[in-house]
This record gives structure tokens, C-alpha cells and sequence, in this order.
């Protein structure tokens, strides 16, 4: 593992009622890089956020900036790590101007007096996620891809080193998609914050991710740059559905297309382990095979 890895998991296991959520999950991410978690439903990704940010007990088994989250105080925590869940039903009665203002909780004491530089700094993290006319309506009345952009804000006006995101994007519109992860890599390679992030689209994760680590059934089964964790053998396994991975031609990024298909049953694969992420059988070069033919050179 890197020295300057500021945040690290070590052989991080998790279970609920004798039932492994997660297990034996190794990861290390430098300072101002953004890695992107991915993995079908169910496979983890939210309570890996889930410890990595301190939200669940993690036994000493994740390290923030050299020490144990565990050591951290809450505050201490909150000072340092920006949360935003997914969204949940619960009604905010508050303005959304209220709801981002929350970010300054960690940094404030009931006697602190609000500055012009805060104020500066909040309307500036609601105008960067595109909501100044939106100041004052009520968080629970804007949509929910605003309410989204909101929360977001909200982590900005905390000024944390780390911020944890569980699916920032989900209901974000395809222009809100882009800008919200160009935010956040410009924050990470810009401002050296460390970007952690769920995101179900791979083309995107692909897109604005320095890392990605993929989670299966609580596992993990790929991490590291981009190019080392897209491999069509590796998605074809995960997500059960032939793909064909290619480097597009404006932004040389990979792509990932998938080809399901209902003429033909997925034939069976071997265990993809962490070890040997990339594996060929017979049954899926001649998928792959199918599917590459159709549409020229894959990687
Ligand atoms: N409190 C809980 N009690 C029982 N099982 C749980 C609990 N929390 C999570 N799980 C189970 O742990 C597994 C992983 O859940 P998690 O929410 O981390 O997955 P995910 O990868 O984020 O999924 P999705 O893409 O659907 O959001 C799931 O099978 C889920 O049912």
C-alpha cells in the first residue's frame, strides 16, 4: 500500500444477524483521488460507504489520514468527512439555504458568529450545483434531483478533507450528472480532497474516476485504475450480461456496452477471484466473441 494513501480498509469484514455483508475488503486511496464503487444491487457498495465514513462501526479496520476512524471523535469525524446519503422520505420543513447551512455545524460553536466569508462560501456552493434561485424554497418541495445538488452543497460548505457519496447522481439529469462529477474531480485534483463515491453507471464511473473497485456478493473483486478493474470478463461475471469494453474515440475514455440478450441462456462462468481479475473460459470468449463481432475491436 502506498504511504500516502489517506484513507485505507484493512481486511474490513461486516455482518448483520450472522450474515456477511462484507468481507475481507483491502483498499487504499490517496489524497485528491476519486474512487468510484461499483457492483450490482445488493452487493455492498452502500455499507462499505457506510464504514469508510464512519456511519457504521468499522473496529479499527479503516485508517483516516494514519489513525483509526474509531479514534476520531464524531465531531473530530465530521469535521473531516462530508456524507451524502442516498435520499431518504423524510420531509425537511427547512429552506434548502438551511439545509446546505448544516455543513457548518462541525466548524461552529453556539457562540461562533456567521462571517462574510461564510456566507460568500455558502452561496457560492449552492450557485456551483446550479441552485442559487432555489435558496429559500423548502427542501422538501424541490425535485429530487435538486434535493440531490442540495445535499451535495451541503457537503461543500463543510469544507471536509474526504467526501463519501452513495449514488450522487441517481437522480440527477443527464447535464446534472456531468457537472456534479466534474465537481467533484475538480475538488479532488484541484482542491486535493478525497472523492469516494457509489455509482451504478460504469461509463461515467469510467469517465470521472482515477479508481474503481468492484463489489460482488460482499467481496471484492477487482480494484485499482480504470483500465486494470473494466474488463469485459470481470463485468460479463459481475453483472451477468455479455459486454464489450472500447476507448471512445472523442474523449478516450473506455466504454462499456452491455448486450443482454434473450435468445440465449448466460453460460456459466469460474469464480472470478481479486487475485486473477481477469480471466477467459471457452463459454465467455464465445460470447464475447458474438458480441465483439458485431461491433469491431474490443480491449
Ligand atoms: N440492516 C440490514 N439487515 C439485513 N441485511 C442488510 C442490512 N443492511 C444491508 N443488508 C444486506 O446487505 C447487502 C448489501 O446491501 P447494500 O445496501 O450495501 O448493497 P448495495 O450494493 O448498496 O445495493 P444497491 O445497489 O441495491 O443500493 C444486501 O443483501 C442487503 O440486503
Amino acid at each position: 500500500m502506498p504511504n500516502s494513501a489517506n484513507l485505507q480498509a484493512k481486511q474490513l469484514s461486516y455482518q448483520i444477524a450472522h450474515k456477511s455483508i462484507l468481507s475481507d475488503i483491502n483498499l487504499s486511496l490517496e489524497r485528491g483521488k476519486v474512487l468510484g464503487v461499483l457492483g450490482p444491487n445488493g452487493a455492498g457498495k452502500t455499507s462499505l460507504l457506510k464504514m469508510l465514513s464512519g456511519q457504521t462501526a468499522s473496529k479499527e479496520q479503516v485508517d483516516w489520514r494514519g489513525k483509526s476512524l474509531e479514534e476520531y471523535s464524531p465531531l473530530e469525524r465530521a469535521r473531516q468527512i462530508a456524507v451524502v446519503n442516498q435520499l431518504n422520505e423524510s420531509v425537511f420543513a427547512l429552506s434548502l439555504q438551511q439545509i446546505v447551512r448544516m455543513g457548518w455545524l462541525p466548524h461552529k460553536t453556539l457562540l461562533s458568529r456567521e462571517t462574510e466569508q461564510d456566507h460568500q462560501h455558502l452561496a457560492a456552493s449552492i450557485a456551483k450545483v446550479g441552485l442559487s434561485e432555489k435558496t429559500h424554497q423548502t427542501f422538501s418541495s424541490l425535485s429530487g434531483g435538486e434535493q440531490q445538488r442540495g445535499l451535495i452543497a451541503r457537503a461543500l460548505v463543510q469544507k471536509a478533507a474526504l467526501i463519501v457519496l452513495d449514488e450522487p447522481v441517481n437522480h440527477l439529469d443527464i447535464y446534472y450528472q456531468h457537472q456534479v462529477l466534474k465537481l467533484l474531480r475538480s475538488l479532488a485534483h484541484q482542491q486535493q480532497m478525497t472523492v469516494v463515491m457509489s455509482l451504478h453507471d460504469i461509463n461515467l464511473a469510467s469517465s470521472y474516476c482515477d479508481h474503481l473497485c468492484l463489489l460482488n456478493d460482499g467481496k471484492m473483486i477487482a480494484q485499482g485504475p480504470v483500465e486494470s478493474v473494466l474488463k469485459a470478463t470481470t463485468l460479463e461475471h459481475v453483472f451477468k450480461i455479455p459486454c464489450r469494453i472500447r476507448r471512445d474515440e472523442v474523449t478516450q475514455n473506455l466504454r462499456v456496452d452491455f448486450y443482454p440478450s434473450d435468445e440465449q441462456e448466460y453460460p456459466p462462468q469460474p469464480e472470478v477471484t481479486q487475485q486473477s481479475n481477469v480471466h477467459s473460459s471457452e463459454a465467455s470468449n464465445k460470447v464475447h466473441k458474438k458480441v465483439s463481432s458485431k461491433k469491431g475491436n474490443s480491449i
